[in-house]
């Protein structure tokens, strides 16, 4: 991208100058995690006595520490190393931001915009193109190019309305025999899986899109929220007919008998539902709650009684920011051939580009232009759109995004969608 001409650094000017930012070492971990918890006010509530597993997976290298003119730690920003999974199954390195906090006596005064600004050149002098989040609060990081680009949402099933309808593909005759589940079910504890999880996930993620690597590190040190830590969870693991674990559903339950499950991480559609029609029919269970389902998942039109699905908590989960735009544009797959011209606007890092998007069999080419733009918009728009869960006319209908040639909205849709909605449940 160039140079705005006249940036619109809406941030510069407010950032607080007497302050220093600096990178945090091993050494930084337990001042960096106590300025964490101070900023979220939540100290009694994290499991830090739990031997500090829930920071356990930090890189201090890449963690960043802002320090007051009087050199006392006020703010904290960390970056993990992932992978994330692009439309047509291409994988991309990304920097995923974490543990952002300024200590509730030196908020306003700019101290995370200094921190972002730092963050995303940090991003970028590592040569990747991509960073991601979870918001807090959906307000904060637009300002700085983060859109919301994935969401999920909650399926709550009461147990006596949870019959899962015959699917009529399945019941006419000469269905597949593919069509149906040959696989079995088998309930282990979490601290009998070894590395079934982990190798069930990877296989998982690289094949969806908007989903996050979680590194060998992470299930090792028991990091982060179950199942990854070894919380007490029954896992119901799936295996194909030739016994090679392809599913699980982690699960507990608790009061007034609700089964709830963390996440359900299957590598097919049939083997979701196996999962699926497995905890449904557990005995002794009130109602049943899916975390982290995709919005749109079949799931709910499986149920015999499609009332009985009641959605909740629809909400964004993975905030996405592009730091470069051709790169990230020809980094993913597209289905859909044309050419666009996109005037994108990064007002927080003071540029401006003008881009040909032009696809063609799948792979993208994107260079610099002068052409008249179809679309013109920020870089947090963008940043939505990238990996197609929501579709730009959404976002020209809510004005965001400006159509500035007629048929340019309708063409832009063709080329986003994607055939397989992006979707992520890791939790960072
Ligand atoms: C990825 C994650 O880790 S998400 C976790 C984020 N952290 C938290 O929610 C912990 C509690 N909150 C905090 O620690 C702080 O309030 C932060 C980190 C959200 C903001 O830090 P600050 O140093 O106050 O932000 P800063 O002064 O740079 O604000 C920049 C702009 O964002 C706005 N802003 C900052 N926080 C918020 C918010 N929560 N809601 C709405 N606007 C906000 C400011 O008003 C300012 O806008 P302006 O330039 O138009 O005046």
């Amino acid at each position: 991208m160039n140079e705005h001409p006249d940036p619109p650094c809406r941030h510069s000017g407010k950032e607080a100058t007497a302050m220093e930012i600096r990178p945090t070492t091993d050494e930084d971990l337990d001042v960096f995690v106590t300025t964490v918890h101070t900023a979220f006010g939540h100290f009694p509530q994290t499991p830090i006595a739990d031997g500090g597993r829930w920071w356990s997976a930090l890189e201090m290298d890449r963690g960043l520490l802002a320090l007051s003119a009087d050199r006392r730690p006020v703010g904290t920003a960390a970056a993990y190393s992932f992978e994330l999974t692009l439309p047509g199954r291409h994988i991309a390195p990304v920097t995923a931001v974490s543990a952002v906090g300024v200590l509730p006596s030196h908020r306003r005064r700019g101290v995370l915009s200094a921190l972002m600004r730092r963050q995303l050149s940090e991003v970028r002098a590592r040569g990747e193109f991509l960073s991601v989040l979870l918001a807090s609060e959906a307000p904060i990081y637009g300002r700085f190019g983060y859109g919301p680009a994935t969401f999920t949402t909650r399926l709550t099933v009461p147990r006596h309305r949870a019959a899962l309808a015959v699917p009529r593909a399945r019941a006419s005759a000469g269905a597949p025999a593919s069509d149906a589940d040959s696989g079995t079910v088998e309930v282990m504890r979490r601290a009998e899986c070894g590395r079934i999880l982990e190798e069930v996930y990877d296989r998982y993620r690289r094949a969806q899109p908007g989903a996050l690597s979680r590194p060998h590190r992470w299930w090792a040190l028991g990091a982060g929220q179950p199942p990854v830590s070894p919380a007490p969870r029954y896992i119901a693991v799936h295996r194909d007919a030739d016994g090679v674990a392809d599913g699980y559903a982690s699960y507990s339950t608790g009061e007034g008998g609700t089964l709830t499950v963390d996440e359900t991480i299957a590598t097919d559609d049939v083997v979701f539902t196996a999962l699926a029609r497995f905890v449904l029919g557990h005995d002794l269970v009130s109602q049943v709650v899916f975390r982290h389902v995709p919005p749109g998942h079949p799931l709910r039109w499986q149920l015999a009684d499609f009332r009985a699905g009641e959605v909740g908590d629809h909400t964004d989960w993975l905030w996405v920011r592009l730091l470069d735009v051709p790169r990230a544009l020809t980094a993913r797959g597209w289905s859909t051939d044309g050419d666009l011209v996109l005037d994108v606007d990064d007002l927080f890092l003071g540029e401006h580009g003008r881009y040909l998007l032009t696809v063609r069999e799948g792979r993208a080419d994107c260079v610099p232009t002068d052409r008249q733009p179809d679309l013109s918009l920020d870089i947090s728009d963008l940043s939505s759109l990238y990996l197609g869960g929501i579709a730009p006319s959404t976002l020209v209908r809510a004005g965001h995004v400006q159509a500035c040639r007629p048929g340019a909205t309708a063409r832009a849709d063709a080329m986003f969608r994607t055939e397989h909605p992006p979707h992520c449940l890791h939790w960072f």
